[in-house]
């Protein structure tokens, strides 16, 4: 690849879009030009990259001539439209949707654990996995290299812009309405009012009435650890926080470790920081792990309920789903391809 290069951001409006430019930004991706990409109706609005205001064109196939890279941060309907054409066009494409995550030939990486499958991509296309997903693996990818993976059980707490820029949209609106003592009416994108309230749905109903959500965590976390056989309980609920998700996590392993030899392990670990001393009422929460790309860990306990009673951890884990669930998380892989 050229010492610089083009990207486009397909989605570049949205809220991972947007989180996209800030990341090329911070980390100094090597970008020549900035081809911001999104629906009709943000053609000709502007967005600010390095200084200066770049134009928003819309997302056709031709939009993507020349293009070394696309980013993308759109829908799964506009992922499976737009980046074959993007890839057939030379760019290669690291994609935030689900359109591709489980197809054979399109890798799917967290670059923590297992960028090596990043090389191999004959479709130009690589996935970036489900931001819940990612949160939970940094962490626990580590202890599984430690003391071997058997089961995971995962209760999710997921913000309201995992939902995209509506969602967050839709939690400020409720807030403020009901501060007011005014009604919610309509939630959309959301099924019932967020604001204190809870939603243990996430995606839609699928088999034995896991959601979407919850059976990417399974499949997704198989394919992205090579471990086919791995099982994984999951619940997902939606949570009126605006970012940042949040995960209690058990991890059944195939050998024992105990809570000290998991912190040391997490201390050493890249992309997690231990936060954990209840003493001291230190243990990690959204509002302190957004817009930053760690993923914290606290609240690192045996598992009392583990048959053998030590084989079994349970921890807490936070971190900004937009950033490395999301954005940095793609920008990652990019810098890998590079
Ligand atoms: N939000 C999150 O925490 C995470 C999201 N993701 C995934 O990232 C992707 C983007 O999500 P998010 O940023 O939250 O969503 P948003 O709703 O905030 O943004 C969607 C983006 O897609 C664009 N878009 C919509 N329709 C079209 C179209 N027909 N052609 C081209 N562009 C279009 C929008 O442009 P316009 O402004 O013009 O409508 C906007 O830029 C999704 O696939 C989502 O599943 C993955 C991990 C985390
Ligand atoms: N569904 C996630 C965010 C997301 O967009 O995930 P995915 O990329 O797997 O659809 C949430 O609502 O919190």
């Amino acid at each position: 690849m050229a010492d610089k290069l083009v990207v486009a951001i397909l989605g570049a409006t949205g809220v991972v879009g947007t989180q996209m430019i800030q990341c090329l930004e911070e980390r100094d991706f090597p970008v020549e030009r900035l081809v911001p990409l999104a629906s009709a109706r943000s053609a000709g609005k502007t967005v600010r990259f390095n200084g200066e205001d770049v134009t928003v064109l819309e997302a056709t196939p031709d939009a993507f001539d020349g293009v070394d890279i696309v980013l993308g941060a759109a829908g799964d309907a506009q992922a499976k439209e737009l980046l074959p054409e993007a890839a057939a066009r030379g760019a290669v494409c690291v994609d935030n949707s689900h359109a591709f995550r489980l197809d054979a030939d399109v890798p799917l990486v967290i670059p923590e654990i297992n960028p090596e499958d990043i090389a191999n991509h004959p479709r130009n296309i690589i996935a970036n996995p489900n931001c819940a997903t990612i949160i939970g693996l940094v962490p626990t990818w580590p202890l599984a290299q430690r003391a071997g993976l058997k089961r995971l059980i995962v209760s999710t707490y997921q913000a309201a812009s995992g939902a995209g820029m509506p969602g967050l949209r839709e939690l400020e609106r409720e807030s403020r309405v009901l501060a007011e003592g005014g009604e919610v009416g309509d939630t959309a994108p959301f099924a019932y009012q967020l604001a204190f309230n809870l939603i243990p749905q996430i995606g839609g109903f699928k088999e034995e009435a896991y959601t979407s959500e919850e059976l990417k965590m399974q499949n997704e976390g198989r394919k992205i650890m090579h471990m086919p056989e791995l099982r994984v309980n999951c619940t997902c609920v939606r949570v009126p926080v605006m970012r940042s998700h949040s995960e209690s996590i058990t991890v059944e392993f195939e050998r024992p470790i105990t809570p000290d030899e998991a912190r040391e392990v997490l201390s050493k670990a890249p992309g997690v920081k231990v936060v954990d001393d209840p003493a001291n009422l230190r243990y990690p929460m959204p509002l302190d792990t957004s817009d930053q790309d760690l993923v914290y860990v606290g609240r690192i306990r045996r598992d009392l309920s583990a048959p053998d009673g030590v084989s079994a951890l349970t921890f807490w884990c936070c971190g900004d789903q937009i950033r490395k669930g999301a954005a940095t998380n793609a920008v990652q892989i990019a810098e890998h391809l590079l």
